[in-house]
């Protein structure tokens, strides 16, 4: 079964780019420019990573990106983890980036933009891993910071894939962010939010209604609302739900309580990621590894799981039909 779970052609949905940050390349990008950590060594970093919530964890995601200042730094930060997830069996990856965390600390959106799509096209050209980038806005930030991030981003529009929605939830719903969102579609760009994975299951419709996303990230607390699990199961909305995060984040107590069997049953369109392999335990592989530890699935629901992800991901049609047929291979 692990041979298996490998070699499937896996797509990684929800992945933030910043969250992949491993603490061995955390301490070379400090010492390369000359920031100061607050741990002496990557055990004491490892140590820290003991969440009770999702801002708990927050903390710690926007003081590791210190380290990030220059091209070099955001190219080597997304080829580390293309490198790993390539050598798990993952096939694509639609990576998410936070250019106002960065942008607050000076550096500018073409230092982030340069280094991720450089790192991009050596992964294209030298792992077979095609990959698409989606420009995450900051909901616990102002809504005219997102729509300026949005203005910023014109000359790269072309290789921006998604628009997104993270950070914060509880508290900030997505509704103030409709106009952004609307902006994004003009202009030709999809959206996709977090909902519902601390925040209640309303953000999941008002991304929904509001902000017209294609996908919904994690999603999970939809099974409170029975109306709202029935209209994402008949308008087959994908959820891209991330295991291991929400056992770290304590969204839900440990594996055996996660909620994916029930959303499985539901009949809902879902994906497995890893949102911050980092700081929650490992990366697209690894989460797959412990549901199938946890819920003894067998090889045709992780090949529908895998499936869903390949048709929900932002690639080109070839490479899609490149890839189902050798997942059905
Ligand atoms: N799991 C998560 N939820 C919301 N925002 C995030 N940013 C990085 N990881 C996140
Ligand atoms: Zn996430």
């Amino acid at each position: 079964m692990d041979a298996f779970l490998k070699n499937l052609p896996k797509a990684e949905l929800h992945l933030h780019i910043e969250g992949s940050l491993e603490p061995e390349l955390m301490f070379r990008l400090a010492g390369r420019n000359d920031v100061a950590l607050p741990y002496d060594s990557v055990e004491q970093v490892r140590a820290a990573y003991d969440f009770s919530d999702l801002p708990s964890f927050l903390n710690l995601y926007y003081q590791g990106m210190a380290v990030l200042l220059t091209r070099e730094d955001f190219h080597d930060l997304a080829m580390d983890y293309f490198c790993r997830a390539a050598s798990e069996g993952v096939v694509h990856v639609d990576l998410s980036f936070d250019p106002q965390a960065h942008l607050k600390r000076g550096v500018s959106l073409d230092v982030q933009m340069e280094g991720l799509l450089g790192a991009m096209k050596e992964a294209e050209s030298e792992l077979d891993l095609s990959t698409a980038l989606i420009l995450s806005f900051l909901r616990d930030e102002p809504v005219a910071s997102a729509a300026e991030v949005l203005e910023r981003a014109q000359p790269w529009l072309s290789q921006i894939s998604a628009v997104g929605l993270d950070s914060a939830e509880a508290g900030y719903p997505p509704g103030p962010f409709a106009d952004v969102f609307r902006a994004a579609r003009e202009l030709g760009i999809p959206g996709v939010a977090h909902a519902g994975e601390e925040g209640p299951p309303d953000y999941i419709r008002s991304a929904l209604d509001d902000l017209k996303v294609i996908r919904v990230d994690h999603g999970v607390r939809c099974l409170e609302d029975p109306d709202l699990v029935r209209r994402l199961q008949e308008e087959r909305i994908p959820l891209t739900v991330c295991p291991l995060s929400n056992v770290r984040l304590k969204v839900v107590e440990q594996m055996a309580d996660h909620p994916l069997p029930r959303l499985l049953e539901e009949g809902l369109t879902l994906t497995i990621n890893s949102d911050d392999p980092a700081y929650f335990g490992g990366g697209v592989l690894d989460n797959y590894r412990a549901c199938q530890a946890a819920f003894g699935w067998g090889e045709d629901i992780f090949r529908q799981l895998a499936r869903n992800a390949l048709e929900a991901a932002f690639m080109t049609e070839d490479r899609r039909q490149t890839l189902l047929a050798r997942l059905e291979g």
